[in-house]
């Protein structure tokens, strides 16, 4: 597989702020990766860095083979990038606003006409191209700033956070242009705070926190890895589980009891066997497979969606 990031000890600090402290990871070409994060874990900085609007302070940073420090026009060309804040003319309209953007990567006359009307088409927006930006809603502005950053036909699309507080038609949009610009081989960073997301659409992940990778790889390898298994019982008439000694504790959760144990399968036997003994019928009784969040509350000690 050829490599679309490579991203080595990647340190970068603003003032006496540590942002980055030797993030690592690598992305395939013509895959989806998702960062994960809670804020401030360094997810904006080392998109930044890799879209060449910031400078680290130490690290490499190698996009489709090329060195970024010594290749950064080459790079420019190859990489799209969504900021998370989203920066557009309101009082222009969507199309005048895309031929700015377009002219700013250097694309003019029909050829921008072209991209322009293909771009629309993709982000769903090509019937309200005429109407100034300020009458969108936030998602048809999200829509319009990842047109922007589609103009120039990157390889690589950076986007961050992009989903963040839209309406859930533009974040269909969004995944179905995702969808369809990786079937194309673009290549996809993608930073969020909603697991589903990842599970939907990246092949493979990092969790960032305090600047570092501490887990990366498939969902599956993440989850096999750090994921504590449990076991799920639901009693008839909500009663309360068995005990069972020796194999964790139980703890209350949603209509019955959860069991966190390293041998789900011993422990689902013992706890049916316990049921029987004590004449218990069970509604529920299932191995539980960890989530992402479980993951990612174990690991950085804070929830995925901590948006604070
Ligand atoms: N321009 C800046 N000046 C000073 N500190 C900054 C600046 N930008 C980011 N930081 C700090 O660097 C750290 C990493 O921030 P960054 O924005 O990269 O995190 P993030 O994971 O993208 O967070 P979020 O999910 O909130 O966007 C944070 O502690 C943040 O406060």
């Amino acid at each position: 597989m050829s490599l679309a990031i490579e991203v080595k000890g990647l340190a970068k600090s603003y003032g006496n702020k540590t942002a980055l402290s030797g993030i690592g990871f690598e992305v395939g070409a013509g895959s989806c990766f998702g960062l994960l994060g809670p804020n401030g874990a360094g997810k904006s900085t080392t998109m930044k860095i890799l879209s060449g609007l910031l400078e680290s302070d130490r690290g490499t940073v190698r996009l489709f083979g090329k060195e970024q420090r010594t290749a950064a026009d080459d790079i420019k060309r190859i990489v799209g990038y969504v900021p998370q804040s989203i920066t557009l003319y309101e009082k222009l309209s969507a199309y005048d606003n895309l031929v700015f953007f377009g002219e700013m990567y250097g694309v003019s006359g029909a050829e921008l006409k072209r991209r322009i009307a293909d771009v629309l088409e993709r982000v769903g927006l090509a019937d309200r191209a005429k109407e100034a930006v300020d009458r969108f809603s936030g998602g048809m502005k999200r829509r319009i700033n990842i047109a922007a950053a589609l103009l120039h036909r990157p390889k690589l699309l950076i986007m961050d956070e992009p989903t963040v507080g839209i309406d859930p038609q533009s974040r269909n949009h969004i995944f179905e242009m995702i969808r369809s610009l990786r079937q194309e081989g673009v290549t996809v960073l993608y930073s969020t705070h909603y697991m589903e997301e990842v599970e939907n659409l990246c092949d493979r992940l990092a969790i960032v926190d305090r600047g570092e990778v501490i887990a990366d790889g498939s969902l599956g390898e993440v989850l096999d890895r750090f994921g504590t298994k449990a076991v799920y019982l639901e009693l008839e008439g909500g009663r309360e589980a068995p005990k069972l000694p020796g194999y964790g504790e139980v703890e209350p959760k949603e209509r019955g009891w959860l069991l966190r144990t390293d041998t789900p399968l011993e422990s689902l036997a013992a706890w049916a066997e316990a049921c029987k003994r004590s004449r218990l019928e069970a509604k529920r009784l299932e191995i539980v497979r960890p989530s992402l969040e479980d993951v990612f509350l174990k690991l950085t000690g804070t929830t995925l969606r901590d948006d604070g």
